[in-house]
């Protein structure tokens, strides 16, 4: 048995099977919801075993801050995140602790991340989000949320980091890198799940042959991208493909291999674009639940950006947002767009003063549940509202994941997300359809599917409903409520 916990068995759904064990309890296409719906009252950890694997997840906040003690545990590769090492390797979300291009990377990365960092990136964010107004005022006014939301969110990251576009404003086709990189995501996930099967191996195997074409595509593109930056007149730049091209670790000496830098590129395409625009398209999706949070959210764009609908924030001003800060908040509570992450205990440890657990074992923090924890959020803990007092032990809320390989474009996703919710909000006005109901996506993150809205262009103060004057008050960095740390 993998992730044996030293034998230990954990409550687990009814009807355990002798051979495919819990495998009917899990629903492949969906897991996060079935949990949710099915299995919330297995208790504050729970397993699932599918054949040979065990799964254990935590769904306490408590026994979850333990987990978080970077002093006695660290992440762990869960079979999902092992099962993308073929396309994303020792890539930064996927690599293992002791692989050294993490720590390299993760050196050299870093400063794309600064505050200098992102006020470079500002523009192409503002930029990104005007090309796709364009589209939007040519249309009829339907919107299709996550599928806008994740051409804006790829397209942001694929400009900033890659100066690498996908046309994804100017045809309705859709990039075949990103039929590719679904194409792999999906495959990973399936390799996850297969892994503990008899002949693993050969059915992996019989995968990648079935899917070799998109996979070489994938490889070729992303090979294509660092090719052409080095034959561009202009080489160097200070964005990620440039800092990974031409920069060695300041101490070391270092440097990244290409092959390394093609699972880093992947790695950022994928992972800076996918929980951004599900955490966008959560936003809306409870926004227009909640009219009365909706005219807040618009009454704080009014006062900060002013009478013009067209207006565009500042870098300064995005901070300034902060009851749209609070919507994101809660919405990444109910939905944390990357649902949960893996920890393993440094050294063979105890946890919730009861289980042993050896640096082999690991546990999954379920952050849906645990983020609804009624001990810690209240019995309203699957009501939104972004007015709500964070309670104690909120430093659970982790949907950036925790210690340090936590999210590392986490103020790159609240600059983006703020200034596109900001912008609009107003510039339009957004109607929902009130029979919608929350289906959601689950790929490798979590979003709205067929999700839509209409909107309508808001008219300037002088032909319409007047908008309150700007406020004057002094922008202060927003503070996080997860780390306490100052964004942007
Ligand atoms: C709302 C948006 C986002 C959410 C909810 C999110 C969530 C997370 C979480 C939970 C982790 C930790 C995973 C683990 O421990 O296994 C993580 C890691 C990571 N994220 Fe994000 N992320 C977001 C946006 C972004 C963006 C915009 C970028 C890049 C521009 C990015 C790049 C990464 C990378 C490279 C890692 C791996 C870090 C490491 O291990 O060193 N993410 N993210």
């Amino acid at each position: 048995m993998r992730n044996a916990w030293s034998g230990h068995t954990f409550p687990h759904p009814p009807g355990r099977r002798r051979w495919m064990k819990d495998a009917h309890s899990m629903d492949p296409e969906r897991p996060v919801q079935h949990i949710l719906e099915h299995h919330r009252d297995l208790g504050p950890i729970f397993e699932i075993v599918v054949f040979g694997q065990k799964f254990v997840f935590v769904a306490d906040a408590e026994l979850a801050a333990e987990l978080n003690d970077e002093k006695r545990f660290v992440k762990a590769n869960s079979p999902a995140l092992e099962g993308l090492r073929g396309i994303a390797g020792d890539g930064l979300f996927t690599a293992r602790n002791d692989e050294p291009n993490w720590q390299l990377a993760h050196d050299l990365l870093v400063p794309a991340f600064t505050k200098q960092a992102m006020q470079r990136y500002h523009p192409v964010m503002a930029e990104t989000l005007d090309e796709l107004f364009v589209v939007w005022d040519s249309g009829d006014g339907r919107v299709d949320v996550g599928g806008d939301m994740t051409r804006l969110t790829l397209e942001t990251i694929g400009r900033t980091g890659f100066s690498q576009a996908f046309g994804s404003f100017t045809t309705d086709e859709v990039h075949p890198f990103v039929e590719g990189m679904v194409t792999a995501l999906t495959l990973g996930r399936r390799k996850g799940v297969i892994g503990a099967l008899p002949g693993a191996r050969i059915l992996e195997r019989r995968l990648d042959r079935r899917h070799a074409d998109q996979l070489d595509y994938v490889r070729g593109f992303l090979d294509d991208i660092v090719r052409s930056r080095r034959t561009a007149a202009t080489t160097g730049g200070d964005d990620l493909l440039g800092i990974m091209l031409d920069q060695a670790h300041p101490v070391t000496g270092q440097r990244l291999s290409d092959e390394n830098i093609r699972y880093q590129i992947l790695t950022f395409l994928v992972a800076g674009h996918e929980t951004t625009s599900g955490a966008l398209s959560f936003a809306f999706y409870y926004l227009v639940r909640h009219p009365d949070v909706l005219a807040k959210a618009v009454a704080e764009t009014d006062a900060i950006l002013g009478d013009d609908p067209d207006a565009t924030p500042s870098y300064e001003q995005v901070p300034r947002f902060r009851y749209l800060r609070k919507v994101l908040d809660e919405a990444l509570r109910l939905w944390p767009t990357a649902p949960g992450y893996a920890r393993s205990p440094r050294e063979a440890t105890t946890l919730g003063g009861r289980w042993t657990m050896t640096p082999d074992d690991w546990a999954l923090v379920l952050l849906p549940l645990v983020q609804r924890d009624p001990a810690v959020w209240g019995e309203d803990a699957d009501v939104f509202d972004p007015d709500r007092t964070r309670p104690r032990l909120a430093s659970t809320a982790k949907p950036f994941g925790t210690g340090e390989r936590a999210c590392i474009g986490r103020q790159f996703a609240v600059h983006e997300a703020t200034m596109a919710l900001a912008r609009i909000l107003h510039r339009y006005d957004i109607a929902g359809d009130a029979s919608y109901e929350l289906t959601i996506n689950e790929r490798l993150t979590l979003m709205p599917e067929d999700f839509h809205v209409t909107l309508t262009r808001r008219r300037p103060a002088t032909g319409g409903t007047p908008l309150p004057a700007v406020e004057d008050a002094p922008a202060a960095a927003a503070v996080c409520p997860y780390t306490g740390s100052t964004s942007g």
